[in-house]
């Protein structure tokens, strides 16, 4: 393929003192990206200089991309030079917020069919007065959408299976969760997901498996009402409305993740679904994180372009040190490239 038709991705640096100008010079490196997409970097070439250096400094031979032969657009901030490594405070949030907003500026204005954002932390932006819970909040109302959701999406490196799991709640406290959870919220996230794996992977007729909220999925109204009230309703109404998906559930939160989990490790028998419906954030990700803590990709779904981001956060505790795995950034890259060629063809049946 012709490099100018690949598609057009913008690659944020994310916090500038945690590890995401580490994984960018690591994922750059990897000689496939140049095959499958055009890449732009967002940030500051100071600090990709500088992260160049002190990783040498401490790991020589380290495989890194040359700061200066990335192709990149520069936001200048006046306070760059005041980042310190491992500490996200307001500055570092400010410059993080300010990537991210020329990105989507940019995506918004036709230049890139898909942004990948490296990690944030959502406290060093309430330092810097930006009140938004995370990058998925910002993307979703810079691009005017009400209806998105947060999707992580994993390849098995041992079976080869794809692990998708979305949340209906996100990044809210977990006294809010039950209050957040409502018929129409489920219907919403159903709908986006339905969606999602027709257009992005080409499945039309999914096996959804939705989780319940209490333990033992409420065990007849013994131990959580959520299920009886509402949820086992809904889910009556929501296989009448999308006859093409086999919805199963409310599955007992706990052992919903046994299937995955060996489809993950093992190529043994075992019946698994194309997608998981977790009902709040740490539901869905504490298996996605055990399992697939290097591969899993963040994906926003329901923006008016693709938006992934690897799975990991700043890890301010390990920056500058050198030891930042940079696969799920990669795979990141990857998915991205692959969601833009997916969404330019017209949808094929997908055997998972
Ligand atoms: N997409 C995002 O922007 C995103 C995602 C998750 C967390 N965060 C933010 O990151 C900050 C820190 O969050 P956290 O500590 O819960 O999670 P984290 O992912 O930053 O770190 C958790 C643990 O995993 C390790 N780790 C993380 N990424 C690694 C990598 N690539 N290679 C090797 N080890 C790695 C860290 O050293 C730490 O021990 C928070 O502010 C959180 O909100 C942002
Ligand atoms: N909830 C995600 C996670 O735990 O990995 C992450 O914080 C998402 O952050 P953004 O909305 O900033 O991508």
């Amino acid at each position: 393929m012709d490099c100018m038709s690949l598609p057009r991705l913008i690659l944020t640096l994310g916090d500038p003192a945690g590890i995401g100008p580490e994984v960018v010079l690591k994922a750059l490196v990897e000689p496939e990206l140049v095959q499958i997409c055009q890449l732009t970097v967002i940030g500051s070439r100071s600090v990709l200089t500088q992260t160049h250096g002190q990783l040498l400094a401490k790991n020589p031979g380290l495989n890194l991309a040359d700061p200066e032969k990335i192709n990149l657009l520069e936001v200048d901030h006046p306070n760059l030079e005041e980042v310190s490594v491992g500490r996200g405070d307001a500055i570092s949030g400010a410059i993080s917020f300010a990537y991210l907003n020329e990105a989507i500026a940019r995506t918004l204005a036709g230049e890139f069919a898909g942004i990948v954002t490296a990690p944030i932390a959502k406290s060093a932006w309430q330092a810097a007065g930006h009140n938004y819970p995370g990058q998925t909040e910002v993307l979703a109302s810079r691009a005017g959408v009400e209806r998105f959701g947060m999707a992580f999406v994993g390849r098995s490196p041992f079976t080869g299976w794809t692990l998708r799991t979305l949340l209906a709640t996100t990044h809210i406290p977990l006294k809010a969760v039950p209050l957040a959870l409502t018929p129409e919220l489920m219907d919403s996230k159903l709908d986006l997901l339905l969606t999602c794996l027709a257009q992005d992977f080409g499945i039309d007729k999914p096996s959804v498996a939705i989780a319940g909220l209490n333990p033992h999925s409420g065990e007849e109204g013994k131990l959580g009402e959520e299920e009886q009230n509402w949820l086992i309703p809904w889910l009556e109404q929501a296989r009448k409305k999308y006859p093409q998906a086999k919805l199963i559930g409310p599955i007992p939160p706990d052992t919903m993740w046994v299937s995955p989990g060996k489809a993950w490790l093992t190529d043994g028998q075992t019946t698994v679904s194309d997608a998981y419906l977790a009902l709040y954030h740490d539901q869905g990700l504490i298996p996605v994180k055990l399992l697939a803590f290097d591969q899993a990709i963040n994906t926003t779904i329901g923006l008016p372009f693709v938006r992934t981001s690897p799975d990991h956060g700043t890890a301010f505790d390990i920056a500058g040190q050198g030891i930042a795995r940079a696969d799920s950034m990669i795979a990141a890259i990857k998915l991205a490239a692959e969601l833009v060629e997916q969404r330019s063809q017209p949808s094929a049946n997908h055997t998972n």
